[in-house]
């Protein structure tokens, strides 16, 4: 097989980078994790933190064994996939593998890709720039959404609405935006106790 059909099989993926920090954001902020961040993104969020993962082709393309090999060299085994957006991608191979290994495998996804993979916990943040596909709101576990504009509380509740009832609920501040919107999320959070806050702890203990 040529690597474009390795890709499309997810034997191989574009990785952009991968590296050993303290997961940031969300349910499992504060905890040791192996970042897997895979190239390639086609949603375009304005805000992204990120753009450089957008275009897939300026990233190597490597085996799944090798990420893997390179994330047993540290000592933790909560594995993070993230991107650009992972679910462009197959992940049923990369998860296998890494499950086979002794590894929790988490994922952040805006879920605008069909759901793949075999996951211990799928943070789901969904785009306006870009509709979630509809196999990802029986799958996520938490629902984390970016405030950007005033206009993205009413966005939070409609997916509250469609998510499972079980799923964590989470505003994270737009990290510009933050001195405005900390507050606002704050008083939201106070009066409708289902919703958590989430920050980008590793930006403000300055790590990847
Ligand atoms: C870079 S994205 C990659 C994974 C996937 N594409 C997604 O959007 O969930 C990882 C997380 O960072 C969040 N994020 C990206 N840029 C951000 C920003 N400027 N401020 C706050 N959160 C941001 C996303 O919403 C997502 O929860
Ligand atoms: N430390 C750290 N935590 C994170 N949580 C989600 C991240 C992401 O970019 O997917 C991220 C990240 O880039 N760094
Ligand atoms: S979906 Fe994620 S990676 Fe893609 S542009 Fe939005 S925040 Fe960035
Ligand atoms: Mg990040």
């Amino acid at each position: 097989m040529n690597t474009k059909e390795l890709v499309a099989k997810g034997l191989e993926l574009p990785l952009m980078e991968a590296f050993y920090t303290i997961q940031g954001e969300g349910r499992f902020t504060g905890y040791p994790a192996y970042f897997i961040r895979l190239g390639g993104c086609d949603v375009g969020c304005v805000w992204c933190d990120v753009k450089e993962s957008w275009d897939s082709g300026k990233w190597p393309v490597l085996a799944i064994e090798k990420i893997v090999e390179d994330a047993l060299a540290f000592p933790g085994r909560l594995v993070v996939i993230t991107g650009g957006e992972p679910l462009m991608y197959d992940l049923g191979p990369l998860t296998a593998l890494l499950k086979s290994k002794g590894f929790t495998t988490n994922i952040e996804t805006s879920g605008a890709h069909p759901f793949s993979g075999d996951f211990d916990w799928v943070c789901f943040s969904p785009k306006k720039f870009k509709k979630p596909h509809p196999s990802i709101y029986q799958q996520a576990d938490e629902l984390k959404v970016v405030v950007f504009h005033q206009s993205d509380f009413a966005f939070a509740e409609e997916h509250a609405e469609l998510v499972n009832s079980n799923c964590e609920q989470r505003l994270q501040p737009e990290w510009s935006k933050a001195e405005k919107f900390i507050p606002v999320i704050i008083d939201f959070a106070k009066n409708r106790p289902k919703w958590k806050i989430s920050l980008q702890t590793h930006k403000f203990m300055d790590i990847p």
